[in-house]
C-alpha cells in the first residue's frame, strides 16, 4: 500500500502577513501540517489554538507553534518576520533593519537540516530573497521572493474594474523591483487575445493612454495608499502566497511574476528581481524572457540597478 507524503508548511513571523497567510492555507487547503514560528511565542501558540478551533469548517490540517527544528521535514519555509513600512517609509527603507534578522533565521532553519524551498516574502523582498539564497546554500531554483506577483494581480484587478471585465481575462505583467522602480509590460498586455491598444480603440473608444498611466500610478502606490488608511497590507500577499505554495506543492507548474536569481536574462546578473516564471514542485522551473520593448528594457534595468545598490551592504558581509 502506498503512503502519501505529508506536506508541511513553517511560517516564520506570524504578524499581519504571516497570520494572514496561515488562514489562507487552512481555508484552501493547501497543506497537511502547518507550524508556526515568531519571536512573540505567546501571540503563536494563540494563532495556532485559534487557528485549529477554524479546522472543523475546514479540511483537516495539523496546526501548531513550533520551533526551528520542524523546518527539518518541511517542504517550504515562507519568512514573512521582520519590520513593515510605516507611513511614508519605502520597502528599501527597511532593509537595515531586515536584512539583519534574515542571517540568523535563515542559518536557523538551515542548522534544522531543511532541504526545501524558501519563500521570501519580508521587505525589500528582492534583496531579501537574494540574502536568503546566499546565506542558506540552496540551489536558487528553491529561493524564491514574492517578487510582483501582488502588483501583478493589482494590475490585472485594476484593469479589471476599468474595462468591466472578469480579471481572470486580463493577462499582464508588472515586473522590475517589488517597489518604487517596478514597471508594467504594457506591450505584451493583453485582454483576452488581444492586445490591450488594440481592445480599447474597439471596445472603449473614450479610453486614453492617460487612464493606462494612472492606472500604473495606482499599482505601485498601492501599498503607501493602503498603510496610510490602515497601517499595512496583508490579505491580498496572503492570497498571492497560498497560490505560490499551491503550485509548488500541487506541481502546477504556473506562470507567476517571483523574484528570482538572473544570470543573463534580460541582460541582467546576479540580482533577485521579479520577473515571470514557471514554479513548480521543484521550485523555480524557468525563466520566462519576454520581449520587452527598448523603452521597457530600460526602465528594467534601472529599476536592477537601485535593487544593485540596494544590496551593496550585503556583500560587504560576505
Ligand atoms: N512582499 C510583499 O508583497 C509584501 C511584503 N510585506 C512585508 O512583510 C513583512 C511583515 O509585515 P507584517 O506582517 O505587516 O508585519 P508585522 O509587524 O505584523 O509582523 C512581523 C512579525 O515578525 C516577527 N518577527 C520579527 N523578528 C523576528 C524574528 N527574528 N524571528 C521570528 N519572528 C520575528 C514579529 O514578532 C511580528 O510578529 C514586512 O517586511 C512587510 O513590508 C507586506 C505586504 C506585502
Ligand atoms: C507592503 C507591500 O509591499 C505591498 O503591499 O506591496
Amino acid at each position: 500500500m502506498s503512503t502519501l507524503k505529508t506536506s508541511r508548511v513553517v511560517v516564520i513571523g506570524t504578524g499581519q502577513v504571516g497570520s494572514s497567510y496561515a488562514f489562507s492555507l487552512i481555508n484552501q487547503n493547501i497543506t497537511d501540517e502547518m507550524v508556526l514560528i515568531d519571536l512573540n511565542e505567546e501571540k503563536t501558540e494563540g494563532d495556532a489554538m485559534d487557528l485549529n478551533h477554524g479546522i472543523p469548517f475546514g479540511a483537516p490540517t495539523k496546526i501548531w507553534a513550533g520551533s526551528y527544528s520542524d523546518c527539518k521535514d518541511a517542504d517550504i519555509v515562507v519568512i514573512t518576520a521582520g519590520a513593515n513600512q510605516q507611513p511614508g517609509e519605502t520597502r528599501l527603507d527597511l532593509i537595515e533593519k531586515n536584512a539583519s534578522i534574515f542571517k540568523k533565521i535563515v542559518t536557523s532553519v538551515m542548522d534544522s537540516g531543511f532541504d526545501g524551498i524558501f519563500i521570501v516574502a519580508t521587505n525589500p523582498v528582492d534583496v531579501l530573497a537574494y540574502a536568503t539564497w546566499k546565506y542558506s546554500g540552496l540551489p536558487m531554483e528553491r529561493v524564491i521572493g514574492s517578487g510582483t506577483l501582488l502588483d501583478t494581480a493589482r494590475f490585472r484587478f485594476l484593469l479589471g474594474q476599468y474595462f468591466e471585465l472578469d480579471v481572470r481575462n486580463i493577462h499582464g505583467y508588472i515586473i522590475g523591483e517589488h517597489g518604487d522602480t517596478e514597471l508594467p509590460v504594457w506591450s505584451q498586455t493583453r485582454i483576452g487575445s488581444e492586445r490591450i491598444e488594440r481592445y480599447m480603440e474597439r471596445y472603449k473608444p473614450e479610453g486614453t493612454k492617460e487612464d493606462l498611466d494612472e492606472i500604473f500610478v495606482n499599482v505601485r502606490d498601492a501599498a503607501y495608499q493602503i498603510i496610510e488608511r490602515k497601517g499595512a497590507t496583508h490579505y491580498a500577499i496572503a492570497m498571492g502566497l497560498a497560490r505560490l505554495t499551491k503550485t509548488i506543492l500541487r506541481n502546477e507548474h504556473s506562470l507567476i511574476t517571483v523574484s528570482t536569481l538572473l544570470n543573463g536574462e534580460y541582460g541582467l546578473n546576479d540580482l533577485y528581481i521579479g520577473v515571470p516564471a514557471v514554479v513548480g514542485r521543484n521550485g523555480v522551473e524557468r525563466i520566462v524572457e519576454i520581449d520587452l520593448t527598448e523603452e521597457e528594457s530600460q526602465k528594467l534595468h534601472h529599476s536592477a540597478d537601485v535593487l544593485k545598490k540596494a544590496m551593496e551592504p550585503l556583500h560587504e558581509d560576505e
